[in-house]
Formats: structure tokens, C-alpha cells, sequence
């Protein structure tokens, strides 16, 4: 298929070359012709890197892609391991614009947003310190206190060290979403689902995975944007309905993101855009029945933004795909104005993707 590909490239230079020997003298259309040769060479050495490494070098390994389905590549989308301001942001926006819920309780929310105290004795009730019955596992989840909070649905909330402590970023083990990627996997491509992230090693439970990174949206922003992707998609449904081909979701990656109060209410509110900047959360896909990976809302000492990681639920096998909830009551995708099916196959599997439609 790849060279069927090369092959096809090259005729259309070829053809282009041909087109030009009639308006271009021998010299001009030689050294078009070695520049046309070069920028082949380019692509195809990019595509290869791409293909080899979504994460572009970026993190601790690499992500390579599969894809046995069809011809299809992945997304073009620009790597970051961490969140981002959105690049489109005007400069006089504060971060107080970034999603309170509601305009009336600002001033309360806004100071619960800004949290520099926490101290590191304050995290050790959030974690579970593993170090003293498995090496290297200093910080894992307390998944079994998780699991009997299950049924009220409350975001599990863990704390880390940050620019506000004295210890060290490297020594530190209450730090460990702030490196990036933390186990192998790839991006793998199937048929209802699209591109999707599965497990290329054993992933124990309660082990971190992956944060949501992208470029974190004003609510407006996040609205603005969600239209277009909706109308991108629209278009290209109607394209590939006029050429009858099978309908590919353009695979939008915003995500909205809240944190509760005790009280239940929701007090901020963060958009993280994964389609155009991100990491390889953007290809985690649904699943009714929670999925694979445990959503937390994560804040580091110092930081005012909390950031949305992923951590295993269970052991998951090599060759799993990750799956989480869309719909876990604090972390879904930004609707689409049509509803999508669903095609996670659990056996709780409602037919549709949640959404979130504010
Ligand atoms: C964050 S992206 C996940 C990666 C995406 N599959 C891709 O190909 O880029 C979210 C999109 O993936 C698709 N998706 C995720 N989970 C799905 C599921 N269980 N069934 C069908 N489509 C799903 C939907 O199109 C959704 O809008």
C-alpha cells in the first residue's frame, strides 16, 4: 500500500513535471524537477517518523502506530506532553475566565480554585504509599477506597508535590504525573472506533498512565471551536455520502473537565483541547462500563490549574485497549450537535457516546 503510494506520488511529479516543460526553459526545469525529488524524500521521511513515534520524541518512549485496518493515517496534530494555553488566547484573558460554573458564585470559587498551601503531609491521604511492599511504586491511587465511592460518582481528587514544596522534582515521589507518559503503548486503528490507544506492557492497577494534556480553552473558545469541528464533520459526512464512501469521524478531542465541591456542586470548569495540540489521550476511546482507567483530577502544590490523568482501574494486559468514561460526571466530550453511536461493545453499552452539551 505505501508503495502504491510512493508510486502514485511520483507520477503526479512526474505529470506536474510534464505540465511545466512547456512554460519553464531546460535549466529552471531541472532544478524544479531536484526540488520536486527532495520534497518527496521529505514527506515520505516524515511520514515514516511519524508513524514510528507519535510523541515525536517527546516522551520517556515511543508510540508507534498500527494500523492493519485500512489506509488511513493518523491525525495531524502537534505533540505536547502537558496542557498549553490555547495559542488562539487573547493576552488580557485571566485565568478566572478559564470556567467558573457559575457567574454568581465567583469570588468562592475563584479562591478555592487557588490552593498554594497544600503541604506534603497533606498528600499522603490521598495516596497510597506502595513503597513498602513493591519497590518503585512509591505513589499508586487507593483504588479500594474508589471503588466504595463508586456509587456516589465523586471525582477522586490527588494531590502532589509542586512548585510550592522545598523537595526536589526529580527525588520527589509524590510527583509522578509530572513526567510524561509513564508505560508503553501504541496507537492502534480499528473499524467503528477509529484510532484508539492500547497497552503494549502490563499496566498494574492503580498505576498512572497518561495525563489529558491539549491547549486549555475559555469556555467561549471551547464553544467556538466545537462548532467548527461540527461543521467539519458535517461536510465531510456529506462529501463522503456524495462519493459513497464509509462515513470517518473527524475525532474532535475536546474535553470539559469539573471540579466539585464537598457540596457536589461544581465549582471550576477547565476545556482541554487535544485536537490540534495534545498527547496520546486524544485516542483514548469510550466505554459504558468505565473502562480500563480511572479519571482524577490532579493538583500540584503551587499550580492554580488542576489537570485531568489517567490512572489503571485494574491490571490491564498487554494488548488491551485503554478505555475510560466519557460520562464519568466530571470528565466528557464537548457535544457534537448530532449524537454519536457507540460502539464500545461492553454488554452495558447504552448505543451512544455521552456528552456534554453546556
Ligand atoms: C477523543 S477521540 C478518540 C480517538 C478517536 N477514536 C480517533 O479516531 O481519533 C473521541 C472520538 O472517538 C470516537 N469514539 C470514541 N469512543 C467511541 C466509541 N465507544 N464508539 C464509537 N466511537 C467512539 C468518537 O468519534 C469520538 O468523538
Amino acid at each position: 500500500m505505501e508503495n502504491q503510494k510512493r508510486s502514485f506520488c511520483c507520477v503526479n511529479t512526474q505529470k506536474g513535471l510534464e505540465i511545466a516543460a512547456a512554460w519553464l526553459g531546460p535549466r529552471e526545469l531541472a532544478s524544479l524537477a531536484l526540488t520536486c525529488r527532495a520534497m518527496t524524500k521529505c514527506v515520505a521521511e516524515l511520514t515514516e517518523r511519524r508513524v514510528a513515534d507519535v510523541a515525536q520524541g517527546l516522551e520517556r518512549w515511543s508510540v508507534p502506530v498500527c494500523n492493519q485496518f485500512d489506509s488511513c493515517r493518523y491525525p495531524w496534530f502537534v505533540y505536547t506532553p502537558f496542557c498549553l494555553l490555547s495559542t488562539s488566547r487573547s493576552s488580557s484573558s485571566s485565568f478566572h475566565s478559564w470556567g467558573n460554573e457559575s457567574s454568581s458564585s465567583s469570588s468562592s470559587s475563584k479562591e478555592s480554585l487557588v490552593d498554594n498551601n497544600v503541604s506534603c503531609d497533606g498528600m499522603s491521604s490521598s495516596l497510597d504509599l506502595n513503597g513498602e511492599e513493591e519497590e518503585g511504586k512509591e505513589q499508586q491511587l487507593l483504588l479500594e477506597e474508589e471503588e466504595e465511592e463508586e456509587e456516589e460518582e465523586r471525582p477522586l481528587l490527588v494531590m502532589e508535590c509542586g512548585g510550592a514544596c522545598s523537595c526536589s522534582s526529580n527525588m520527589c515521589g509524590f510527583r509522578v504525573t509530572q513526567q510524561g507518559l509513564a508505560v508503553g503503548v501504541a496507537v492502534v486503528r480499528k473499524q467503528n472506533t477509529g484510532w484508539g490507544l492500547h497497552a503494549t506492557q502490563l499496566i498494574s492497577k492503580g498505576s498512572f498512565v497518561c495525563e489529558y494534556a491539549g491547549e486549555l480553552l475559555t469556555t467561549r473558545e471551547a464553544q467556538q471551536r466545537q462548532k467548527v469541528y461540527d461543521i467539519v464533520e458535517e461536510a465531510g459526512n456529506e462529501l463522503k455520502l456524495l462519493h459513497k464512501k464509509k462515513r470517518r469521524r473527524c475525532g474532535s478531542a475536546l474535553l470539559v473537565l469539573r471540579e466539585f465541591l464537598p457540596s457536589k456542586q461544581a465549582c471550576v470548569r477547565l476545556n482541554i483541547d487535544a485536537t490540534r495540540v495534545g498527547n496520546v489521550a486524544r485516542f483514548i476511546n469510550h466505554a459504558c462500563d468505565g473502562g480500563n482507567l480511572l479519571p482524577c483530577l490532579v493538583r500540584a502544590a503551587g499550580s492554580l490549574i488542576p489537570k485531568l490523568a489517567f490512572f489503571a482501574r485494574r491490571d490491564i494486559s498487554e494488548g488491551e485497549e485503554l478505555t475510560y468514561s466519557y460520562g464519568s460526571g466530571y470528565a466528557g466530550a464537548i457535544a457534537s450537535k448530532k449524537s454519536q453511536s457507540c460502539f464500545c461493545g461492553t454488554s452495558c453499552c447504552t448505543g451512544m457516546l455521552p456528552s456534554d452539551i453546556t
